[in-house]
Parts: structure tokens; sequence; C-alpha cells
């Protein structure tokens, strides 16, 4: 008879809802605009392609990086992606759409990196054979019931059209010749005239529970944050071991449920199913509620309360649990049933309260099912996926607790993030040489463009195209008020006179505006030359960042410190952009996009997959490449470089008067206190702005007091000089993560580097592959070196060895060209654009660098401590930092402000 325990709700929903409503409602309108400027006729569309190759939009066109490139990047930011394919998933109520774009390629590969790469042993991979390798997957969808919007998104992104001849992936097909689509879902025999008629293709039809099965394995083998579990408001990743996935339980919840027992690659079983499902939900609903979206009867669900109208165990015994089988008097034990001897009407029960009864029935009623299916077989892991979820947190709670309930503890409930794509990816992967299935995780980037936080989720779900449209669109929001995203305030706990501990706590409880639409999916890049760093020691238990910010202070901190930041970017990122008022504008949208991405993670922090610091100043990054700010730090950077390079001689005279103790103390000091200039760091911006940061560094290079506060000095002394008559060998080749530009790359760093050539270690400098605040770039560096190595032979050597000085502008004699004995100095990107560095996923040079390499240094804020300070590498390895945020400080190493980090693991 009876379900699991009656859990109420708190009743404050109400206020909370209500101002969701109008939320909604303004964002309603604003999308229904937005969606009027997407599905606009292709003839509106600025980039007209006609025939098969898609035509260029020159407009704003560019060359990105150094103008004396014989063949440098051109840069079309105008010009959106190639589109090379596209699948569907048409259910009753929802139709799911996987689209794939192609990156443009804008990797420079010039005389330097192909020497370089030659170097290293680095070819382009498998980069050829799979036409998919290098682009993006997006994740879009549309009510069933509106599919004339779908077929106008369609057209107007051109989707149907297929890639350029060579990409096309259709079988010998040219694209627009007799077009096919994949697609899975009754709609896919349903509306395949209407494809035909509006789109002129047809549609392939794949099996759905093949689809299913196959979105399903692909996800939980290739996304690191893809399944979690929901308890109790509780959101928890779970590290899925490939070689232990199989057998589980796949329950797809759309209008119908399926449950399939999935033993292996396209092995499985559809095993059992249910007729109540989404649909009975929806369908229900509808009629007792006359709510006129899924939508709003799940927001609906959020303000009541079922006990108004379930029979729970204790209106049968007056009040009390029957403890004997282990019920409580909130148990449910008949949904509904109340509804038996009440003499009421429909109309007087709220529709809130119906809501929320059916939501639970259903809930209750799968969940049971699917642990009886899982009981069946033996199955302990049961995924459950399928649009009914929609991430809704109360309906992930309340089948997790059924599960739970059931299995006594036993089998544990997951739910995927992608989990409405399942069949649509699915249906992508059926494309013949897609390439999708021999990606891993470390290949695919998730990026959570502007678009995500708002209109991401919703049915007109893809991020906004050109950055005109996303400005515009985020001045239509502000006009809109600022209320839209403003927290929205909650009563205190306690108020509502409910049993405490069967309350739901606040996650399952706060439906935020766009939750019942959630769609907490990114677009997903892949990106086929990232590899795992190989010299990590463990890359399974590798976590590259160090602060929790599932520590809900620690988020709020690091939140505010980043808010207080922003002001300051937007002024150096405009000033980046020549100050103008198209500048302005995009600083603006920019600022506020950031700000609502921010927000968005501070109600939900694991909304994006596992959120770390390093994931916050990384998007950051991401979104200021968004609004086509591609070096905000650009001028600062040069005019710092030029500064320091101007001294740089005069350091290496009194570096090279001192005997090699005193020298190696020194180079480290002078790293370690070159490290403040930092335009990432609250407290050393203060000091640029005050002027004092020149005062700062010279007196922290002047007596930089031992011990450090971390200082493992002597021990790397050891290593480096060895002690007594022992005479060490020096390191093979040394990898240096470096950081900033100016002083700490020209005045730190680099002697460092010169210090370990002069004693034979071969040095590779590891720099970003983008922009990030003011970090010395691997397209910045060769420059540097050249104009370093002017005035220093030991670097001039290395750097020719090294085939740094091939087109840099260098006045050396020939004489002293190509024949160089020196060990070589090189330099290598290291595949990311942010200040922190996520060693699961680095270059293919940088992989292919680190395989003889014996030492790591890795240097700055960002990659030393925010990320790695507790990484173990398979060679030794140095972390020099200085810390620049006081609460860091004692934190992390129980100092203060400006203390320094020099930590050494030699590998044993
Ligand atoms: C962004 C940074 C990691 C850059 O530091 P770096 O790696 O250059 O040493 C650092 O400046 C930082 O953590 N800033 C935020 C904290 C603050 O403003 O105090
Ligand atoms: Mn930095």
């Amino acid at each position: 008879m009876a379900g699991p325990t009656e859990r109420p709700v708190l009743e404050n929903h109400y206020i909370k809802a209500a101002t969701e409503e109008n939320n909604d409602k303004n964002k309603e309108d604003e999308e229904e605009k937005q969606g009027g400027r997407e599905m606009a006729p292709p003839a509106a569309n600025p980039i007209h392609r006609s025939s098969s190759r898609p035509q260029l939009d020159l407009s704003g066109a560019a060359i990105q990086g150094n103008f004396e490139e014989r063949d440098p990047t051109i840069l079309l930011p105008n010009q959106s992606d190639d589109i090379s394919h596209l699948s569907l998933d048409i259910g009753g109520s929802l139709i799911k759409l996987v689209y794939f774009s192609r990156h443009e390629d804008r990797s420079v590969d010039d005389k330097r990196k192909r020497s370089l790469k030659e170097r290293l042993g680095v070819s382009n991979g498998n980069r050829r054979s799979y036409p998919i390798l290098g682009g993006r997957l997006h994740f879009v969808k549309f009510e069933t019931s509106k599919i004339n919007e779908c077929l106008d998104f369609i057209s107007s992104k051109q989707l149907h059209r297929g890639g350029t001849d060579s990409q096309c992936w259709h079988s010998g097909a040219t694209a627009n010749e007799d077009a096919i689509i994949k697609a899975t879902g009754g709609g896919a025999y349903k509306f395949a005239d209407l494809f035909k008629e509006r789109l002129g293709v047809s549609i392939d039809k794949e099996d759905e529970m093949d689809c299913l099965v196959a979105g399903a394995n692909f996800l939980l083998k290739a996304i690191r944050h893809e399944a979690f579990t929901h308890m109790e408001g509780h959101k928890e990743f779970v590290q899925i071991d490939h070689n232990d996935l199989f057998p589980y339980l796949l329950v797809n919840i759309g209008s119908g449920v399926s449950m399939i027992k999935v033993d292996g690659e396209g092995k499985f079983q559809r095993v059992s199913g249910t007729n109540v499902g989404g649909g009975t939900y929806w369908g229900l609903g509808r009629l007792l509620t006359k709510c006129k979206s899924f939508d709003e009867l799940l927001e609906l669900s959020q303000r009541g309360d079922n006990r108004k109208i379930d029979m729970l165990v204790g209106d049968i015994y007056g009040g009390m649990d029957y403890s004997k089988i282990g019920l409580s008097a909130s148990t449910i034990a008949s949904s509904f049933g109340k509804a038996i001897y009440e003499n009421k009407e429909l109309e007087d029960y709220r529709p809130e309260d119906i809501s929320l009864s059916l939501l639970r029935m259903i809930s209750y009623n799968i969940g049971q099912i699917s642990y009886l299916n899982a009981l069946r077989f033996g199955i302990k892991r049961i995924f459950f996926g399928g649009f009914f979820i929609r991430g809704h947190a109360y309906t992930m709670d309340t089948i997790s607790f059924a599960v739970h309930f059931w299995s006594k503890g036993e089998a544990k409930a997951m739910f995927l993030r992608h989990e409405g794509f399942l069949g649509a990816l699915g249906a992508f992967m059926s494309y013949e040489k897609h390439g999708l299935d021999v990606l891993m995780a470390h290949q695919l980037v998730e990026r959570f463009p502007m678009g995500a936080p708002y209109v991401g989720g919703k049915i007109h779900g893809p991020p906004l195209g050109d950055l005109n449209e996303k400005i515009s669109w985020m001045e239509k929001f502000v006009q809109k008020g600022t209320e839209i995203i403003a927290p929205v305030p909650m009563a205190p706990p306690g108020t509502t006179g409910l049993g405490g501990f069967e309350v739901p706590s606040s996650k399952g409880d706060t439906l935020r505006s766009d939750a019942s639409a959630a769609l907490n999916v990114g677009v997903l890049h892949l990106v086929p030359t990232l590899e795992v760093f190989p010299l990590l020691m463990d890359p399974k238990t590798y976590e590259p960042n160090t602060i929790d910010l599932s520590d809900h202070n620690e988020l709020e901190y690091w939140f505010t410190v980043l808010s207080e930041h922003l002001p300051d970017l937007v002024d150096k990122a405009v000033a980046s952009e020549g100050g103008t008022d198209d500048a302005k504008r995009r600083g603006d949208a920019f600022a506020r996009a950031f700000s609502a991405h921010l927000r968005r993670l501070m109600e939900e922090p694991a909304a994006y997959g596992k959120l770390g610091l390093a994931n916050l100043l990384e998007l950051r990054e991401e979104c200021l490449r968004e609004f086509h700010f591609v070096d905000a730090y650009r001028s600062i950077k040069q005019r710092e470089n030029e500064a320091s390079l101007a001294v740089l001689p005069d350091l290496l005279m009194e570096l090279d008067s001192m005997n090699e103790e005193t020298r190696l103390l020194a180079l480290i000091e002078g790293v370690l206190a070159a490290n403040i200039f930092d335009w990432g760091s609250r407290a050393c911006v203060d000091l640029y702005h005050k002027g004092t940061i020149i005062e700062i560094y010279r007196m922290s290079r002047k007596k930089m007091q031992r011990p450090w506060q971390v200082d493992d000095y002597d021990i790397f002394k050891e290593r480096m000089l060895g002690s007594g008559e022992k005479n060490p060998r020096p390191h093979r080749r040394a990898l240096l993560f470096v950081d900033n530009s100016g002083a700490d790359i020209v005045l730190g760093m680099l002697p460092l580097a010169r210090e370990l050539l002069r004693r034979g270690t071969e040095v590779v400098l590891i720099a970003n592959s983008l922009p990030a605040l003011n970090d010395v770039t691997a397209m910045e560096l060769p420059e540097i070196v050249a104009e370093a190595a002017k005035h220093c032979d030991i670097l001039r050597k290395a750097a020719e060895a090294g085939g740094l000085l091939v087109d840099a502008m260098i006045n050396v004699q020939d004489d002293s060209k190509g024949n160089s004995s020196s060990v070589p100095l090189m330099v290598v990107e290291n595949g990311c654009g942010s200040p922190c560095i996520d060693l699961r996923q680095v270059s293919s040079e940088l992989a292919a660098a680190a395989k003889d390499a014996d030492l790591v240094i890795l240097e700055g804020m960002g990659r030393a401590l925010h990320t790695n300070f507790n990484a173990h590498f398979k060679c030794d390895a140095l972390k020099l930092a200085m810390v620049k945020n006081q609460r860091l400080a004692e934190k992390l190493i129980k100092g203060n402000i400006y203390s320094c980090v020099c930590r050494y693991e030699p590998f044993a």
C-alpha cells in the first residue's frame, strides 16, 4: 500500500515563485523577440550561403598575431562557423537537437612551430582522418507543438545543408543534394514529410533504444562530470570508472518510461517500462490544473502541499506512525486518497497541491519500478534520463528517495547532465565517421557561452550567435530591470511550523526561474589535440583545484573578489580596444554577462559541472573572448616587457658577478619577488594604481627574508649544486610553466632558465596559448626571448638551438647561426587561456615536450597554488609563487599577503 515517507514543502515558496513568474514572463518576452530574430528567413541572414560552399563574411576581418608572418591567421569575427551536422530526437512533447559546428583553425602553423613540432616529434595526429575533430557540439530544444520554430531555426542556421563538399559525411552526397538528417523518436516518422517539404531533406530514422543507449554510453565515458546523485537537495558528481560501467539500468523518462539494461556498447535489452511517465504528469496535470505548459505545471508544484490531497499513514492511524512496519505518519498511504472522503470538488483543491501530488505519485512510482527491475537483474546503478526530470531538484530528490527507500540504501539513483539529449546524441553517433567515439574526456572542453545562463535553457535555446546579437540582447535584458537577476529574498528557515528533518533542504525547494527548463549543459568543444600531461603521477586521482568551492563561504568569498575586480578589468578591456563607444558597449555587456554567470553559479554551484576556482577564472577569460576582447592587457604587457628588458643586462651582470650558491638563491628570490606584477590580484592592482608596486618589488628583491612560508629551498639547492664533494648530474630537460609578462618573465623566469641552460639542462618555456590577464603567451615569448638574447650569449645560443630565432628580429652575426653547441631553449604553448592550468588537458606539443623532462617548475598563484599545489609528478617538481591574497595566504600556508612559496618535491 504505502509509498515512501511524506516530506512536506515550505510555504514561503509562494512569494519566491511569484516573483520568478514575473521574471520568467519578462524573459519570455525577451526571448520572443530574440526568437523572432533567430528565426529570420535565410535571406535576412547577413551570411548568405549559396550552393554547397559557404561564403565568407569578411566584414571586420583582421590579422591575428604577428603581421610579419608569411601566412598569418586571419580572423573573421563575423563569420559564423561552418555547420557540419545535425541530428534530432523528436519526442511527443519536445524536439531535441544536437548540431556540430567546425572550429576555424586558429592555430598559427609557422616555421618556428613546425620546426618545434619536428623537434618534439609531434605530428598532426588523427586530425585528417575524422572530419568531426576540431569543432563544437551544440544542444538545443524546442516544443514539438512548435515544430515550425524548429524548422525555421534549422533553416536560418542552414543546419540541414551539411558541411562543405570535403567535410560532408553523407554517404557520398555533396551538401544540398539529397541531404539526410539522422533522427530518432516518434516524430521522425510523423514529421518526415514536413522536413522534406520545408527543408528538402530526408529523415534517416534511427532506432530510439539504440540511440538512447549510444548517447548514454558516450556521455558516461567521455564527459567527466556527467553523472551525479541528488539527495535532499545535495548534488554530487560521480566519478565513473570506464572499466566498471556495465551493467547499468537506464531509465528514460519521456512521455512514457523505458527501462533498459545496458551491458555494453550496443548491448542492451529493454527489460521493462511504464506507461505512467512524463506524459501522464503533463496530461493529467493539464486537465486538473489548467496549466498551459509542462514547465508551468512543474513550477506550480513548487508551491504545493500534497498533504492536502494525499492520504497519509497518519490520516489512517489517527496521526500516529505505523511503526511496526516502519511507516511514519507522514508517509503517503495513497496518492490523491483524501479526495475519496473529503466532500470537495476539483475547484476546492489548489492547483499547486494537485501538481505536487501528481509529481510525487509519478516520481515515486518510477523510482520504485526502476528499483524492482534493478533488483531483478542484480544491478546497483540506475541512471535516469529524459526530459521529465529537467534538472528539477525536487523530482530528482523524489526519485532518489524512492530508490533509496525501497532498496534500503543498496541501489543508487543517478542523473545525467545531458539527460534530455541521449536520443539526439545517439542519433548523431549513428553518422558514419563522426569520430566522436574515439574522443576521450580530456579532449572535450565544455564552455558556457553568454546565452547559457538565461537563454540556453529555453526553447529558443542556442547560444546567441554574433556579437551584436549578444550585446543588444544584453542591453534589452538590462532595460527590463535588474530585478531579473537580483537575489530572491527567502524567508528565514523554521518559519513554516513544519517538522524539521522532513522539510526538503533549501536547494530542493528552490526553483530558480530557469530551472524548470534548465539546460545545464554548455557547448562541447572537441579538441582532439588535447592530452593528459604525461608527467602526472596519477591522472585518475589528480584534482587540479586546491580550493574547494563546494564550501559555500569559500564560493561567496571568491564570488565577491571577482565581482569587485570587475570594474578595473572592464576599464582595461575597454582601453585595450581603443576606448571606443563600441568597446564600451561590449565592456558593459561583458560585465553583465559575467555577473550573470556568477549569480547563476552562486545559486547552483554545480550547474556547469564540478566547480573549482580555476573554472571561475577561466570562465571570466572565456566571457571576455566572447565579447571580442582579444587581449585586455596587451598594452600593459608591452609596457612592462619593454621596461624590464631595458634593465635585464644590468641584472644579468649582477648575477654573473656572484658565486654559484649566491646566484641560485638570488634567482629564486628574483622569481618570487617578480611574481608580484599581477593584474589579477586586487591588492596588486591597488599597488599599481598607487604607484608603489615597483618600490615593493625593489624591497622584496633586496631583502627576501628566509625562511619563506613554504621553504624547501635547501633541498632544491642540494639537488642543483650538490653538497660537499658531490657534483650532481644536471637535469636533462626542465619544463618552466611561466606566468606573467614584464618583470615576472624577463627578470624572474628568464634568468632562472638561463642558469639551467648554463648547467646543461634543456629548457622548455611553457606559456598560455591564449591571453589571460597579464600572463605572457606562447605567441609573445619568442620575441621577448629574442630581445633578451641580444644581451646574452647563453640565451642566444640556446634560443638558436631551440629554433626560436628563426623569424625574430635579432642582429646576430651570420657565423654564429646554426652551429650552436648549446642545449636548446624552446617555447611551447600549454593549450589553455586561463591563469590556472588543468593538467588533464594540455596541448600535444606540451605532452611531447614532457616525455624527456625530469624537472617541472610551476610558477605563479594560478598555476602553482590555485591549481596543482597538491599535484604529484613523475619527476622533480618546484612550485614557486608569491601569495597576493590575504585569505589564501592564511588558509593555504598559514601566512600573510606577500608570503612566498618555494615547494620542492624531488621524485623519489
Ligand atoms: C588571478 C591570479 C590567480 C593570478 O595570479 P598569478 O598566477 O599571476 O600569480 C591571482 O591574481 C588571483 O588569485 N586573484 C584573485 C584574488 C585577489 O584578487 O586577491
Ligand atoms: Mn598570472
